[in-house]
């Protein structure tokens, strides 16, 4: 409840005027059973009792006015609460460190920004009508009372018997809700995995079973939904039949009483009145009760993205001091779980202003690690890493270098976007350049909305997609480059085009490679031999063959996976 009021503090105001509303709304409609009391008890003066019937259509229009005003005013909230909390959880997405976020399913994420901001929309608008509710009902009660407090005392019965249900049932609602969401979220993150990775499922001919797996998410969610929406129906049944029951025992307790001449007809027909509106607040309460429910888990859901850690934005730039390295690395540590192993120890590097500098090593060896470390996506455990000489902390140093990632470097949008996606100020000839530094140029134009064509309207190649994130990596030079090479073989012609934009690239700023193909290493300037997260060798290719028994295993194996001369190409 506490975080549910987190989302609605904001808006006190509206909802302090919401309240008002609903109050006046309720009060306009109690007294309206009185009027009509007054119409019956001036029926036996003769002529026509025109100033009770003014009251009562007064009354009647101005109630109507006043809870369309409220109904709009609380639709507003709730859509506002609503629009708010998904400009939260996506703002908070791009501001969490990469690894908050690559360590829960995207799908699940997803969800969070979707559907449960859903659930928060009738959730704010009940709050207000639950008040409203709850204070019409006890207003009703006592005039009620006051009409004739024997009637009541059945009332009151009818009453207690829903309130005992509702107590009864309430909570267990709110948990099948909380299930259900929570295997919306898993049915999500199971989805988008098994969407995205469609082409090992049907190749793997784990159709059935993936959709096996999502269909029993999505049976969880059915089950629980299910068992929400019978206990309400018991809620809501239970409810209406009490006050149905009521108003039948009222209506003969009533008439005897009448009678006996303790009551006057005009009060036992005002009283019934009442008993009918009561029935209003009745089942709103309930409804509003278990919307609640469900807006309370939603966000405590939505509380937890808030929990996500975000990254550091402070720290000084660098100053302009230019030592000859650009980049460099001391005794830097680094592991992913507190008490987990360190994926990366004492690193010791320096990345100089110029060249080109491939990182080798087996698999698990620490090298995305790395890449992780300096690009800060992860933090060091101990160690310092310099830009310019001067450590740093800041994601604003970001800008100083380009990224090219291994696997899906695209962004969702047509190829101009991709391309722009660093430097969304960049000009066309600047775009062009870009494009003929990775040989795409005619392959972009052949195409029939050239740059403005969708990546997903596309067949682009893997070699092709490679290139296009290559061209947006270098549409201004970088003063690094970093570049994941993708492990995948590549066509002959991209495989040239990479290498000569790379080289092109390290006449004028650093680039360091993550290296999985042989043609890079004997190109690269020096090579970083990484084993079991820590640098084991360093030095150029002759050397290293000479010196180092890892690195000679490393080159056969890419030796055989892309037959080369052992031989510098330069
Ligand atoms: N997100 C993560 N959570 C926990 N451990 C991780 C994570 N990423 C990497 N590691 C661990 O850190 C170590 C270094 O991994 P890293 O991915 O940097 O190696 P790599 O040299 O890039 O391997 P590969 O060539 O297979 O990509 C490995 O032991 C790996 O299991």
């Amino acid at each position: 409840m506490t975080v549910l009021i987190g989302y609605l503090r904001p808006h006190r105001r509206t909802l302090l005027i919401g309240l008002v509303l609903g109050l006046l709304g309720s009060a306009a409609g109690l007294a309206t059973p009185l009027a009509a009391k007054e119409i019956i008890d001036s029926l036996g003066d003769g002529g026509f009792p025109g100033r009770p019937v003014a009251v009562l259509v007064g009354l009647v229009v101005v109630g109507t006015v006043i809870s369309f005003r409220q109904w709009m005013m609380m639709a507003t909230l709730a859509e506002r609460i609503v629009y708010e909390a998904r400009v939260s959880v996506v703002r908070r997405y791009f501001a969490a460190r990469v690894g908050a976020l690559t360590g829960r399913p995207t799908g699940e994420l997803v969800t969070r920004a979707t559907s449960d901001p859903a659930l928060l929309h009738d959730a704010a608008a009940s709050v207000v009508s639950l008040v409203t509710n709850v204070l019409g009902f006890l207003a009703t009660l006592v005039l009620m009372a006051v009409l004739d407090p024997v009637l009541l005392g059945s009332t009151l019965l009818a009453v207690l018997l829903v309130g005992a249900v509702m107590v009864t049932l309430l909570p267990s609602i709110g948990r099948a809700q909380e299930a259900a969401q929570a295997s919306i979220g898993e049915l999500g993150g199971t989805l988008e995995g098994s969407i995205r990775a469609i082409r090992t499922v049907k190749a793997s001919r784990a159709e059935e079973r993936q959709s096996g797996r999502i269909v029993a998410a999505a049976s969880e969610a059915f089950r629980h939904g299910l068992h929400a929406a019978h206990q309400a129906a018991k809620v809501w049944t239970v409810s209406w039949t009490g006050i149905q029951l009521a108003i039948i025992v009222i209506l003969g307790l009533g008439a005897w009483r009448v009678e006996l001449g303790l009551l006057e007809v005009s009060s036992l027909i005002a009283f019934l009145l009442y008993l009918f509106q009561l029935m209003g607040p009745a089942t709103e309460i309930t409804q509003n009760l278990t919307t609640l429910q469900a807006g309370m888990a939603a966000a405590a859901r939505l509380r937890t993205i808030d929990e996500l850690p975000t990254e550091d934005f402070t720290g000084p730039p660098p100053d302009s001091a230019r030592p000859d390295a650009v980049l460099e690395l001391r005794r830097v540590t680094a592991r992913y779980a507190p008490d987990g192993p360190d994926a990366v120890h004492e690193i010791d590097l320096t990345i100089p202003r110029l060249g080109h500098t491939a990182v080798v090593g087996p698999s698990g060896a620490g090298k995305t690690t790395l890449f992780s470390l300096v690009l800060r996506f992860v933090e060091p455990t101990s160690g310092t890493l310099l830009l310019d000489g001067v450590p740093y902390g800041s994601h604003q140093v970001r800008s100083r270098f380009a990224y090219v990632e291994q696997e899906t470097p695209l962004v969702p949008g047509t190829i101009r976007d991709n391309l722009r996606f660093t430097h969304p100020d960049a000009t066309d000839e600047e775009l062009a350049a870009a494009l003929a530094a990775v040989r795409l140029t005619e392959r972009v134009a052949a195409l029939p909305q050239g740059l403005d064509t969708p990546l997903s309207a596309t067949e682009l190649s893997g070699g092709e997609r490679q290139r296009v994130a290559l061209a947006r990596a270098v549409i201004r030079t970088p003063e690094v480059l970093l570049l994941d090479e993708a492990t995948a073989q590549l066509d002959a012609l991209t495989e040239q085009a990479l290498q000569e934009c790379v080289r092109a690239q390290s006449r004028t700023g650093a680039v360091v490679t993550i290296a999985h193909r042989l043609s890079t290493v004997l190109d690269a300037d020096r090579i970083v031999v990484l084993e079991a997260g820590r640098v084991r060798a360093q030095g150029t290719h002759a050397q290293l063959l000479e010196t180092d028994d890892l690195y000679r295993r490393l080159v056969e194996a890419l030796r055989i996976a892309t037959p080369r001369p052992l031989t510098p190409a330069r």
